[in-house]
């Protein structure tokens, strides 16, 4: 987003003022605006750009309405978390945003959408100590009515800020989801596209933030046309020279890497033209040293040791204590037939040596250690089963195919699937099946359990694979690759789904029609245009609607209006 001083639109990064096109205060006046009370003369930075009318307008739209704001949690005087945990973190609102480690190696924390969020939301304003110097990689430079700097927002100190100091900076435009705009002398964020749950916000910091985090500017560039889809001018492209550098470079003083002179008309997608050096060589300087203690787990930087040494218990271990309970053999008579009972749990057994092989599962001992990679197992059994892991050995033959696998308990699985035998029947319903984890996973659509929690936000899931699925929304990982090109993702059904754009099989039918297609999710809402179900369901307040863009205006009915 920019402020309009002086007959230009300047765009308000961190410690920099980006000049991205001459607009005339007068051009704007004459644009018919349904305002029937104008008493004074409005402050330049009282206007802001709308995304639907690709223009800049007085306060808010009057065409497409007010932005959407979602306000601050508000903190108790006493709250509940330790002391450590700073007043920023607290003021999250947590219903629609979550902090958690960053995606962005090293970086430390970040926010998470926990919710999807539309665009043109509006988050802020952005608190902070205010100063007149820039002395923290928390700060956002404030403008005047006359284009001037008129004061900085650090937000360094995590008790009097809010929780906008976690959000990071993009290292390309395509992660760039939010702009930093300057509203009524406060800095504010803005969603500029819709953001799904679990991803992380991230805002573009300006050139010069940008190059103290080794972020290539070279590469930030939006594709043509996107940057002005928020109110830049056409872009101009980076000087190169003959061999693809920057022309017109200096070095940096830190580590020699380059950084965009103050001359140089650079553009990216929000920090569109470098016109003044806010932060001078000293600043990065002092900024890099400022922060000397560094996490060798995750790269954290801290300004003090006290603080490094209170981060570091982020990382270490939960010791889970060793059972202490002795546990007893005993011996019970059921069905008039001996069994050996554990004192710890409800197995029972015929054979004592079975007792005794179960009981390791309670106290810890692994006596069989592997000869290949030192792995300890309780059970000779599993020993032997892991040592096929190394030797590839399959001794387990399938008596109706060519299936050979290496565990006895995998080869009764398969053979299931010939025989159609499903040992596990549903204690709630009729729900038969072949494995035990399949009966498992059915039973929790009954029970609602949800064991499987994520370390990074506390999500809870049903299923173990769903778990997983979403840790990689955390981690980046993308373990899974096409054969055809070189697309990556982190869910198997999206590298299923992508391989039919190769392929251009259709394998989804409709029942009522002749309509086929590649991907599921086609299938259901063509469905729906036969049944005329609504399934898409608001997450704050169960109701449904037919497709995804009726439930995005919905959203806009648990978000404060800004008028
Ligand atoms: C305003 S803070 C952002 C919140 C920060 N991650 C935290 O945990 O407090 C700026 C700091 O975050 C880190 N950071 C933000 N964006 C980054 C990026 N793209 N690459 C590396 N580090 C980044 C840097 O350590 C930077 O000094």
């Amino acid at each position: 987003m920019k402020i309009f001083y002086g007959g230009k639109i300047i765009l308000c990064t961190r410690g920099s003022r980006q000049t991205i096109g001459k607009m005339s205060k007068m051009k704007l006046r004459q644009k018919q605006r349904i305002s029937y009370y104008e008493p004074d003369e409005p402050n330049l930075d009282e206007y802001v750009f709308c995304d639907k009318c690709a223009d800049f307008v007085y306060e808010y739209c009057a065409i497409h309405g007010p932005l959407l704001v979602i306000p601050d949690d508000k903190v108790s005087s006493k709250p509940k978390y330790p002391s450590f945990v700073p007043r920023a973190a607290l003021t999250i609102p947590s219903v629609f945003l979550h902090l958690a480690p960053s995606r962005i190696p090293g970086a430390g924390l970040g926010v998470f959408s926990t919710l999807t969020i539309p665009r043109g939301v509006r988050f802020g304003p952005y608190r902070g100590k205010r100063t007149d110097q820039i002395r923290s990689m928390y700060c956002w430079q404030i403008y005047d009515k006359n284009n001037k700097p008129s004061h900085v927002v650090d937000a360094a100190d995590g008790n009097s800020s809010n929780w906008m100091r976690y959000v990071n900076c993009a290292r390309h435009w395509s992660e760039q989801n939010l702009v930093a705009y300057q509203y009524k002398g406060q800095l504010y964020y803005r969603t500029i596209k819709i953001i799904p749950r679990f991803t992380e916000l991230m805002v573009f910091y300006g050139s010069e933030f940008a190059h103290i985090l080794h972020i290539d500017l070279r590469t930030y560039n939006s594709p043509p046309g996107y940057a002005q889809k928020f109110g830049a001018p056409p872009n101009k492209k980076p000087k190169l020279d003959d061999n693809n550098n920057l022309q017109d470079k200096t070095k940096c003083p830190e580590n020699g890497s380059t950084k965009i002179s103050s001359s140089e008309t650079y553009k990216t997608n929000i920090d569109i033209e470098n016109t003044s050096p806010i932060v001078t060589e000293e600043t990065i300087k002092k900024i890099s040293h400022d922060k000397k203690f560094i996490c060798n787990d995750c790269g954290t930087k801290c300004d003090t040791k006290t603080l490094l040494i209170k981060h570091i218990d982020v990382h270490k271990p939960i010791i889970i204590e060793p059972i202490k309970t002795i546990i007893k053999i005993q011996k019970s008579i059921k069905d008039g037939q001996k069994y050996y009972q554990c004192g710890q749990c409800n197995y029972k057994c015929a054979r004592k040596d079975h007792l005794e092989r179960h009981i390791k599962t309670h106290t810890g001992e692994k006596p069989f250690k592997c000869q290949y990679c030192n792995y300890k197992f309780a059970q000779k059994g599993h020993l032997n089963d892991h040592i096929r892991t190394h030797t590839g050995e399959k001794p387990f033959k399938c008596q109706y195919c060519n299936y050979k696998c290496a565990q006895k308990n995998s080869l009764k699985k398969h053979i299931r699937t010939h025989t159609g035998e499903k040992p596990f029947k549903c204690q709630y319903c009729n729900y038969k099946c072949a494995r035990k984890s399949s009966l498992n996973d059915h039973i929790r659509t009954h029970t609602s359990e949800k064991p499987f929690k994520c370390q990074y936000c506390n999500y809870k899931f049903a299923q173990k694979g769903h778990l997983n699925d979403h840790i990689r929304t955390h981690t980046g990982e993308k373990p899974f690759k096409c054969q055809y090109c070189n697309y990556k993702c982190a869910h198997k059904c999206s590298l299923n789904n992508h391989i039919r754009t190769h392929t251009g099989e259709k394998p989804f039918k409709c029942q009522y029609c002749n309509y086929k297609c590649a991907q599921k999710g086609s299938l259901n809402y063509h469905i729906r245009t036969h049944t005329g179900e609504k399934s898409y369901l608001c997450e704050i307040c169960d109701k449904k609607f037919k497709n995804y863009s009726i439930l995005e205006q919905h959203l806009h009915v648990h978000m404060v209006k800004k008028f």
